[in-house]
């Protein structure tokens, strides 16, 4: 619907509904703006101390979120009921919310940017402090780049005691004005790096290995961490700045609340939904890329007929294939795997579509999904005990859920990996394996160790094996 009036009457009208229904009211205004860099958007969120940043991007590029501050926000600690939670607080919110709404293109509006803990049974360690089991933000500001388009929407919650709305509209303002003369700072800083426990690492994958041969689990995924410490503090928007350009087919994401900021570029889909249509990802077995076009179709079509990484890859397109079956009406992939290649590293990968059945919502699916055995392992439940039991890490957020919800139920989720968490000059960076039962711990070592460059090499190293 068009409204027509200026924001301040909206936010007017907005105080006097939730007057009238005693409870929080959303007030929502998109409109297009002139082309920004996202990356500058995100900047002026540091000079302006917003606290909060969030950026999302898609390997497309056809959807480019960042959001500053929070308008509102849904935190929550509990376990299972995590993802329900979520579910419920945001529908409660948007049930009341009044549009301004010029254009509604997908990815504008209204819309939750946030994640998931990996397990929220693992016990938390203070480096995932700021990390909830859940948390979304619904954010003040939002910049959204559409298909080359850029919308700004700007997200007020208004309560009975009135908002300050010339206060508001006063950043707004300045927000746009000082994007103009921002730049991003590269400060490629030399660091110490320290990888944490790695024989004990080799170990436990010998371990693991071990307990598939048993028949305990079909397979189980084991991370590892490096840490990083820089002599002067990391640059945040610098090292979004170069993912972006060393990464190309994978999503871009950054989550920042307070001083630490989970980041990362990920080629790994979890869960799109748009429309009742969903379209999900699997994507498991690796290996390096060639120093020559032949050296690298030689190494694809080896990946093609291994038979470790072909089990590493079958148990996740079977689990996710059975997923999408229970949920959806119809549901489409090819037979057999294809070759996703990225700058460091190829996979195996399976896109399956599906057409929803009605009421089951994108969260609902995430639930279902996460973590699939690209990243937990199958049985999921016995898998996650033995990574409880056997990992030297808290996990966080890396290998989660992480991406967008609109007010309409569309989104999108990848699963945060090739990431890691930055925190003024320190940096933990988390990388993992699929263990079935002819994984061996050197080359799984090995492998790991390709999957820490995306984020090395943005942090401004050296690649190494
Ligand atoms: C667990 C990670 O990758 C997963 C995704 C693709 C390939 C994987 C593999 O071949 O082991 C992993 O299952 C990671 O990058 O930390
Ligand atoms: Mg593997």
């Amino acid at each position: 619907m068009i409204h027509q009036g200026s924001l301040k009457d909206y936010i007017k009208k907005g105080i006097t509904r939730s007057i009238e229904l005693s409870t929080p009211v959303l007030v929502s205004q998109v409109r297009e703006i002139k082309s920004i860099d996202p990356q500058l958007f995100f900047a002026a969120g540091k000079r302006k101390n917003f606290g909060t940043r969030c950026f999302w991007s898609n390997p497309k590029v056809d959807t480019i979120l960042v959001g500053l501050g929070e308008a509102y926000s849904i935190i929550s600690d509990e376990t299972a009921e995590r993802f329900s939670y979520v579910e419920k607080d945001w529908k409660q919110l948007v049930y009341n919310k009044i549009l301004i709404d010029e254009y509604s293109p997908y990815g504008t509006g209204p819309l939750l940017l946030g994640g998931f803990s990996f397990d929220p049974l693992k016990p938390k360690t203070a480096l995932w402090k700021n990390f909830s089991n859940a948390k979304f933000i619904l954010p003040k500001f939002m910049l959204s780049i559409i298909k080359g388009k850029s919308y700004l929407t700007t997200n007020i919650i208004c309560r009975p005691n009135p908002a300050d709305i010339e206060e508001i509209v006063k950043i707004e303002e300045s927000l746009l004005n000082d994007i103009k003369t921002l730049t991003i700072e590269e400060n490629y800083i030399s660091f110490g790096k320290f990888e944490v426990e790695p024989h004990e690492w080799m170990e436990t994958v010998k371990n693991a290995a071990r307990k598939v041969k048993d028949g305990e689990v079909e397979k189980v995924v084991l991370a590892r961490e490096i840490r990083l410490e820089f002599e002067d503090d990391i640059h945040v928007e610098a090292v979004l700045s170069r993912l972006k350009e060393e990464q190309p087919m994978s999503y871009l994401f950054a989550f920042e609340y307070e001083n630490a900021c989970f980041i990362g570029a990920s080629p790994e889909r979890l869960i799109k939904k748009d429309g009742n249509e969903f379209l999900t990802t699997c994507l498991a077995g690796s290996i390096r890329r060639g120093k020559t076009l032949t050296q690298d179709e030689q190494l694809a079509d080896e990946l093609l007929s291994d038979p470790k990484n072909l089990i590493e890859h079958d148990v996740v397109v079977q689990m996710i294939k059975n997923a999408m079956k229970e949920v959806c009406t119809t549901i489409s992939s090819p037979n057999e795997p294809g070759i996703y290649k990225m700058r460091d590293i190829q996979h195996l990968f399976t896109p399956v579509k599906g057409v929803a059945k009605e009421n089951v919502s994108l969260v609902t699916m995430v639930n279902k999904l996460h973590p699939t055995p690209a990243l937990g392992g199958q049985p999921k439940e016995k898998a996650l005990e033995i990574i409880r039991e056997l990992e030297i890490l808290d996990r966080g957020w890396y290998g989660s859920p992480v991406g967008w919800i609109d007010s309409e139920d569309n989104g999108e989720f990848a699963v945060a990996i090739r990431s890691g968490l930055i925190k003024g000059k320190k940096a933990s960076l988390f990388a993992g394996c699929g263990i079935v039962e002819d994984s061996e711990p050197e080359s799984e070592y090995k492998e790991t160790a390709i999957k820490f460059r995306p984020m090395l090499s943005a942090l401004g190293g050296k690649n190494d094996e």
